[in-house]
């Protein structure tokens, strides 16, 4: 029997196939013994048909698991089985070290990182958060006069509206807003005229939809077939690499020779004379060379590590952006006129130019973001953590998670909660400017000057908190989240002083990918110059 099994291969293929199928509906995971979210009674594999019918509806899936109040676990085609903890533990999630709760096991395993980015050893470097978390916030203030200026040609280029033209303009709100963001976020990390060029845009964004795409279908595939299917279905992701690494790679040895040069005579008598760019590729750089690893200063290690910063921060700021768009002109005609007051009376307190001190001015239009993020926020689930403590880990409504298990918390249900949120369903722009100004106590405080800042900086756009996860929370929140708000900022005041928006009836209607989702990627506005006073 085995010997005629082995002479025909495709037969052999089939009962390898049975085999493995068999082994996988009769395995039970190791999961802890919580509610399904999916499984109805009679089910005869309750995890597999859960996770076919959250797939197909994840919104309802994860309002279904938010509703019980407790620990759940929520099958679901692309991540697998998730354990969704309850507001209450969102603390047990940030308490814990990253030796018990993980956020790079997760981040690396969710996007396939050893399969979907070209360069193996880029894992080890990828997400840079601590480099971001220093460097790039530092930088804010000195970068805020660049940004602005790139924003000011950005919106300009893309939203094509002439100066002397009084007609209605439909514009795409998503298509125009990736090209600005990656414009203005680029300015930052790689300068002029990179920043300007659409094929660096469209490449770092083209990888971004290559990644999660390519890992949702490689995690799919029984693991140890994985090294030899993924070459196939990452192909995009390898032409897209390539061509971003190209578009960089001829500045980056400039810069790499100049740098040496500069090395070899600090005094700059050597021309020709220019002034060190001050960018994130140049602060890479400088950090490649003095870690003494040639790896960290190879040209295409220093292009990948400038596309995985498009990768984490385009769509995100992208999606943000276009979701503040259409929120405010969905909302009413006067917020948008008092947020425009504010930027314009701030703006001229500043002699016309925008820095740091005064986008911390810009409270209404700092709230008016925030909110948007809260209540469109691009997160589905948040805090993204594997248990990787060899025993497990114990929650504090007493569930067990095993090693290996994955924990997240209904990001999305807590922010749009009516018991966290007065009507929570509700765009209100000023929510936050309002609790930073308004006659709120702390508890048990007196009200002084101590308590007015921490009233402040806690309604403040980038603080996170264990009700307001848009950028996480905890260690690992988003590092580039003050950057993010600095460029945000920027690109809807020049908005709001240049044009006039038609006030929509109701909000485009947003879609679902699986466990993501995603703003009206099409939805259009109407746009019109505003005649300068
Ligand atoms: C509005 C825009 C953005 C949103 C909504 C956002 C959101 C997030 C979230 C939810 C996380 C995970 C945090 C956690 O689980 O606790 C994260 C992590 C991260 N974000 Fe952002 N982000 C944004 C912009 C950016 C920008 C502009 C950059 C880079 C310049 C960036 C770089 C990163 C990195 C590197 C991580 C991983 C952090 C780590 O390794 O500790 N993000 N972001």
């Amino acid at each position: 029997m085995l010997s005629e099994l082995l002479s025909y291969p495709a037969l052999l293929v089939s009962a390898i196939f049975l085999l493995y199928s068999i082994v996988f509906l009769l395995k039970r995971p190791q999961i802890p013994e919580i509610p399904i979210i999916g499984a109805r009674k009679g089910d005869w594999f309750p995890l597999l048909q859960a996770r076919w019918r959250n797939a197909r509806d994840f919104k309802t899936a994860l309002e279904r698991a938010y509703m019980q109040r407790g620990p759940v676990l929520v099958p679901v085609a692309e991540e697998g089985n998730i354990v969704i903890l309850p507001f209450a533990e969102v603390k047990f999630i940030t308490d814990q070290p990253e030796s018990i709760l993980n956020f790079d096991e997760r981040a690396n395993n969710f996007v396939q990182i050893e399969h979907t980015f070209m360069d193996p050893r880029i894992a080890s470097v990828a997400l840079q958060g601590s480099f971001l978390r220093t460097q790039l916030t530092r930088q804010i203030g000195s970068l805020v006069p660049v940004l602005a200026e790139e924003v000011a040609w950005a919106v300009e280029k893309y939203w094509r509206v002439t100066d002397t033209d009084d007609e209605w303009h439909d514009v795409c709100v998503f298509e125009t807003i990736r090209h600005i963001v990656g414009s203005v976020a680029n300015r930052a990390f790689v300068g002029l005229p990179f920043c300007r060029d659409p094929e660096l845009v469209n490449n770092g964004m083209a990888f971004a939809v290559d990644v999660p795409l390519s890992s949702a279908i490689i995690k799919l595939i029984w693991k140890p077939l994985r090294p030899l299917v993924a070459p196939l279905i990452t192909i995009p992701n390898r032409i897209h690499t390539w061509r971003f690494r190209n578009i960089l790679i001829s500045e980056i040895e400039r810069r790499l020779r100049r740098y040496d040069e500069q090395q070899k005579d600090p005094e700059g008598k050597t021309p020709p004379f220019e002034p060190e760019p001050n960018d994130v590729l140049q602060w890479l750089i400088k950090q490649g060379k003095a870690s003494g690893d040639p790896y960290m200063w190879r040209s295409k290690t220093l292009a990948d590590r400038i596309l995985t910063i498009n990768f984490a921060s385009i769509h995100s700021t992208s999606f943000t952006m276009t979701e503040v768009i259409l929120d405010l002109v969905s909302s009413k005609a006067e917020y948008i006129d008092e947020i425009r007051d504010e930027v314009s009376s701030v703006l001229a307190a500043h002699g016309g130019k925008w820095n740091k001190n005064a986008l911390n001015q810009l409270e209404k239009l700092d709230s008016a973001i925030r909110e948007s993020a809260r209540l469109s926020s691009v997160l589905s689930t948040g805090l993204a953590r594997t248990v990787v403590a060899e025993n497990g880990v114990t929650t504090p409504s007493g569930v067990h998670l095993p090693q290996g298990t994955k924990v997240n918390v209904a990001a999305r249900c807590i922010m749009r909660d009516e018991a966290i949120w007065a009507e929570s369903e509700t765009f209100m722009p000023f929510r936050f400017y309002d609790q930073r100004n308004g006659e709120f106590q702390i508890t048990g405080g007196t009200g002084g000057y101590k308590e007015d800042l921490v009233r402040r900086a806690r309604n403040a756009l980038t603080t996170t908190s264990p009700d307001f996860l848009t950028f996480g929370h905890g260690i690992r929140a988003c590092p580039g989240r003050f950057f993010a708000a600095a460029s945000l900022k920027l690109m809807v005041a020049e908005a709001l002083l240049g044009y006039e928006f038609e006030i929509l009836p109701n909000k485009p209607k947003d879609s679902w990918f699986g466990v993501t989702r995603v703003p009206p990627l099409k939805a259009s506005i109407k746009i019109r110059k505003r005649r300068k006073l």
